[in-house]
Order: structure tokens, then C-alpha cells, then sequence
């Protein structure tokens, strides 16, 4: 009997919701990715095609125009794409700025931004990293300064923002009160299209996520309105910021889970086939050593991960915990999918071969959604 890898927070209505989804992503995206990867984005009309499908901000109140599911909703399309190493269109970051709206906006601000999000109408992007500000988000100097009528004017640039070519709406981590660290950062929105002093960089180049429009943007006076503050109050900004981190770090690990799924079931479809010596590379020993334990690591990893997304939907999932699982299963899926890649010899070398896109796309999650060194900090301070 094949090995179970299925999911225990899923139920008959999600594997339903999963096929539309796996059709989705086979018709409208996987068809379209090397083109994506050779231009450096995905485009907008396919954010569009997954909005009128109900495929984005899937977990938000049908109220505030999203499809009224939760975060195993939300995993599924992440899962979909991330084991066919789909990386270019950043649905989750798109989602992780709906949540800020959710969480954090004013009823005005959720009317405004939210339906246009779920339609894929407006692609969401946060900045908040900065050239000289990463990890130690405190030293950020894009400054929000307010102006007499209660408007703002913004200024600084920010680097490495997923999404950043494509975004609509931007959320920006910037000072409103420089004197002050954490008390005196709060989150601007800013609507990008037609917007004076706003420009996106470039398209940066990355060792992998070639399809996923990564850019520096860059803020020269730019001037919103005072009700473009987050949640209409300064000094909020490190709190909302902190509020949503065990979404996003499971985010990180469904997709890190994922991966590992679709470079097992790839390899193993792989061994099967070549030969070596006379015989299918799957008969020696330690292809089948290997196998057996990648096999074994996805399975420990399931019912780790499954549990936080249990515990997420249940709303008690701990920030040391999600960061447990954005530490351990993107260092896992960084030995996993190497070890896969082996077994592909020159070919999983190669960038048409999908080991190898996982390869280099799964690197940077030990860095982005703060970095494993930060992840390891915050779990020892709940030692
Ligand atoms: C592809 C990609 C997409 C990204 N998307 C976004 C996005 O959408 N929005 C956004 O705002 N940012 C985004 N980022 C930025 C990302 O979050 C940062 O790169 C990350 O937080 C690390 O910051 P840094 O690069 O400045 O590294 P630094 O903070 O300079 O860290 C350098 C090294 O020092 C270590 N270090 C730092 N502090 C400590 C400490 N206290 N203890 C031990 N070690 C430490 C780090 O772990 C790391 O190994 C993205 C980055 C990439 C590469």
C-alpha cells in the first residue's frame, strides 16, 4: 500500500475545492510559467482569473467580498502550486495583506480594499524591508510625516517587496514618529496606480522565484490622505505587524511541506524510469534508503504542520510554535529537496527539470518571513 500523506485537517468539501483549484493552476498557470520565469512576473490577468474563481482571499468574510472558507482554503491553492514549484504568483503575501485589512483596518478600509483584492483587481504587496533594515526592523527610515491637514507625505525606499511590480496597494512600514522606535512606526496605505512620487525599481534578479516579481519601490514625497494611516492611529505599526506573524510563518511551512510532497512524488516517478547498470536507478539500495527517508520526513512533517493549521483555524496557534514550524520544515525541505535533486544526477541540475526550480526557489525560506537565526531568538524566548 502506498504511503498516506493525507492531510488531517482535510474533509470531503476541501479535496472538492482542491480539484477546481488543481484545475485552476494546470490550465492558467502551469501552461504559463516559463514565460513568467523568462519575464520575471506572472501578469496580471491571471491574478484576475484566480479572483473571479474564488481562489483569492479565500479565508476572508464573504462581507468584505472574499469567499467566506478559512486558512485550510487558503492551503490548499499554497499547496497546489508549491508542489509544482509554481512560485511566481504570490498569493500568499497577497492574502497576508488582506489579513492586515482584516485585522487591523478601519470598516472604510476594508470596504475600499478588500473586494478589489478577492476579485485580483488590486495585487496586495508589503514593505517593510528596507537596504539598510531586515531582521532589525526597528532601524527602518522611511518616514511617514504628517502634514498639517492630517495627510502624510512618505518618503525612503524599500527592497526585496514580493509582489512589488504587479502591487495595487501597498502597505508601508514607515516612522511617523522618528524620535520613537517600535511606538513610533505605524502602516501607510498606498494606492499605487496614478500615484505621484511612486516608483517600483527593478525587477531584482534572483537565483530563483524567477517568475515572482520581487522589486525595490521607491517613495520620493509621496502624499496620501490621513485616512491612508492603518487602522486610523499612529504607532500601531509593530503591533499589527507582530499580531499576524503565526499566519505567515505557517504559511511559510505548508508551502516548505508541499514542496518536499512534489520533489518526493517527481523523484520517485524519475528512479522508476532511468537506468543505470542495467536496471532502474529505484533498485539500488541507497536510492531507496534515501527515498524511504524523505518519505519518513514528510510524514513526521505532516502531522506537525497539519497541527498548526489545525490550531491556526482554532485560533490559538503561538508565535514560538509557527516559528518552530517556518524553522524546521524549511530546513527540512532545504536537505530534502537537495537529496531529490541527487537523484535526478545532471538533470535535477537543470533548470527545465522542476527539482532543480525547487531547489533554488526553496532556498530563500530560511530567509524571508524573518530569518531562521530570528526564528530560532523567538523560540528561545518562550523557553
Ligand atoms: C525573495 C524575497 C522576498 C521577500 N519579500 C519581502 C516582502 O514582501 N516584504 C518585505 O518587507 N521584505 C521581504 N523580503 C525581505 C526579507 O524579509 C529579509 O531579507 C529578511 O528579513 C532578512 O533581512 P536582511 O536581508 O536585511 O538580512 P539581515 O537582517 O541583514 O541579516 C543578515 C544575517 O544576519 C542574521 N541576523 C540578523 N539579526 C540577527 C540576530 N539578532 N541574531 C542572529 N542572527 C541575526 C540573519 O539571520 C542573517 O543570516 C524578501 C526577501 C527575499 C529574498
Amino acid at each position: 500500500m502506498p504511503i498516506d500523506f493525507r492531510r488531517s485537517w482535510s474533509d470531503e468539501e476541501l479535496e472538492l475545492y482542491r480539484d477546481n483549484v488543481v484545475r485552476f493552476v494546470e490550465t492558467e498557470v502551469v501552461p504559463h510559467d516559463e514565460e513568467a520565469r523568462k519575464r520575471g512576473h506572472v501578469g496580471h490577468e491571471v491574478w484576475r482569473k484566480a479572483g473571479a474563481l474564488g481562489l483569492l482571499c479565500s479565508d476572508i468574510p464573504e462581507a468584505y467580498g472574499g469567499a467566506g472558507g478559512d486558512f485550510r482554503h487558503e492551503a490548499v491553492f499554497y499547496e497546489e502550486k508549491a508542489r509544482r514549484a509554481l512560485s511566481g504568483m504570490a498569493s500568499s503575501v497577497h492574502t497576508i495583506v488582506a489579513h492586515y485589512f482584516l485585522n487591523h483596518g478601519t470598516e472604510e478600509q476594508k470596504q475600499r480594499y478588500l473586494p478589489r483584492m478577492a476579485r485580483g483587481e488590486l495585487v496586495g504587496a508589503i514593505a517593510m524591508t528596507e537596504p539598510g533594515a531586515g531582521s532589525d526592523l526597528q532601524g527602518v527610515r522611511t518616514r511617514a510625516e504628517k502634514q498639517p491637514d492630517g495627510s502624510y507625505r512618505i518618503r525612503g525606499s524599500k527592497t526585496f517587496i514580493t509582489n512589488g511590480f504587479l502591487a495595487g496597494v501597498v502597505l508601508v512600514v514607515a516612522k511617523t514618529d522618528p524620535t520613537q522606535g517600535a511606538k513610533g512606526t505605524s502602516i501607510l496605505i498606498v494606492e499605487t496606480e496614478g500615484c505621484e512620487g511612486y516608483r517600483v525599481g527593478r525587477v531584482l534578479d534572483k537565483i530563483g522565484m524567477k517568475a515572482q516579481d520581487t522589486s525595490e519601490l521607491f517613495f520620493d514625497d509621496v502624499h496620501v490622505p490621513a485616512d491612508a494611516l492603518l487602522g486610523g492611529q499612529e504607532g500601531q505599526g509593530f503591533f499589527q505587524l507582530m499580531s499576524d506573524l503565526p499566519y505567515e510563518r505557517t504559511i511559510i511551512g505548508v508551502n516548505a511541506l508541499a514542496t518536499m510532497e512534489g520533489a518526493y512524488q517527481a523523484t520517485l516517478d524519475y528512479v522508476r524510469d532511468r537506468k543505470a547498470f542495467g536496471k532502474p536507478i529505484a533498485e539500488f539500495q541507497n536510492t531507496k534508503f534515501k527515498l524511504a527517508e524523505i518519505a519518513t520526513q514528510i510524514k513526521v512533517g505532516r502531522a506537525f504542520i497539519d497541527r498548526c493549521v489545525e490550531d491556526l483555524v482554532a485560533g490559538k496557534l503561538d508565535t514560538a510554535t509557527a516559528s518552530m514550524a517556518k524553522l524546521w520544515a524549511s530546513e527540512t525541505q532545504g536537505r530534502v529537496v537537495d537529496e531529490c535533486l541527487q537523484l535526478f544526477g545532471g538533470y535535477g541540475f537543470m533548470t527545465e527539470y522542476m527539482v532543480a526550480r525547487m531547489y533554488a526557489d526553496g532556498r530563500v525560506q530560511r530567509i524571508y518571513g524573518g530569518t531562521n537565526e530570528i526564528m530560532k531568538e523567538v523560540i528561545s524566548r518562550a523557553l
